[in-house]
């Protein structure tokens, strides 16, 4: 065999085994969706789907999206509201499917394809289902289609109750054994809590120990449209990190929050495995 025979054989066997992506799980709180307004926001939703669509080659991504509630506020009276349970489920199931309207047109422009998944978190402790999810988040993967998660507020009510969407993207994450979990929310991270009301309030960058990190969350504060605060992130990247899967914290209200911590070009909280 010539020398140029054994460079195309080398290249050939280069292209038959493209390099295998790394998984990212996103986790997008209400807050990152709607900007910290009434409104979701259609800019941030083109935001991220610019960002996956330049990131595609390397990474491929599941997300998990809350915002169901926030979108059906937008245009909603419900004859019986305030924040009753019941009322929130309804509006969770009537703005599901606008916000899903709203990813697919945006991600659309980009040509990428999305699913919609609504799992419960009844469904992570009995083994077919923990098998289905797999088996079905593989197949769109594998197809391209970008997965987006949300509770299924109709059957649980976990998510709306206690934020813990935060804790249905960790589970997720640690069955899907991604690469990586990303929590998007409306802070750099974790702050120190002596800083919180600084000007420039200082992140906690890195961080193996999540007593650690706990110490500094103020439990009693949260933001306008979330429902877990620190603390159930917190949580969740316990999960993650018994799954050996690193947790970053990162401002999703920045543009291009995702390549920027990427690039390590922001300030955010990494949580070792
Ligand atoms: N130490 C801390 N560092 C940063 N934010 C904190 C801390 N302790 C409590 N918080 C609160 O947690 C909020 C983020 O959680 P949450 O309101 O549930 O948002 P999301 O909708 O993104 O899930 C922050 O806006 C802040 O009010
Ligand atoms: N399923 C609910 C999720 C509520 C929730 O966990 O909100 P957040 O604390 O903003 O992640 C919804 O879509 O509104």
């Amino acid at each position: 065999m010539d020398k140029l025979d054994k460079i195309l054989q080398q290249n050939d066997i280069e292209m038959e085994t493209p390099k295998k992506k790394k998984r990212i799980l996103l986790k997008l709180g209400s807050n990152t969706l709607t900007r910290e307004t009434d409104q979701i926001s259609r800019g941030k939703i083109e935001d991220i789907a610019r960002q996956i669509a330049a990131l595609k080659d390397e990474y491929e991504f599941v997300l998990i999206s809350s915002g169901a509630v926030a979108v059906a506020k937008q245009f909603v009276n419900l004859e019986k509201s305030g924040e009753n349970i019941d009322v929130k489920q309804a509006l969770a199931s009537i703005g599901q499917p606008h916000l899903m309207r709203i990813f697919q047109e945006s991600f659309r422009e980009l040509g990428l394809l999305t699913s919609q998944c609504l799992l419960s978190p009844n469904d992570f402790g009995r083994e077919d289902s923990r098998q289905n999810i797999i088996n079905t988040v593989n197949v769109l993967v594998e197809n391209d289609y970008i997965p987006i998660v949300n509770e299924n507020d109709t059957s649980s009510t976990d998510a709306i109750q206690f934020g813990d969407n935060d804790n249905l993207a960790a589970q997720t994450a640690a069955l899907l054994d991604v690469d990586l979990f990303i929590i998007a929310t409306n802070t750099h991270g974790v702050y120190k809590k002596g800083s919180i009301s600084a000007e420039t309030p200082e992140t906690i960058r890195k961080v193996n120990d999540l007593k650690e990190l706990e110490r500094e969350v103020m439990s009693e504060t949260k933001s306008a449209h979330g429902t877990g605060g620190m603390q159930s992130k917190v949580s969740a990247a316990a999960i993650t990190q018994k799954a050996k899967i690193e947790t970053w914290i990162v401002n999703g209200l920045d543009d291009n929050f995702i390549l920027n911590a990427i690039n390590d070009e922001v300030h955010f909280t990494k949580i070792h495995h």
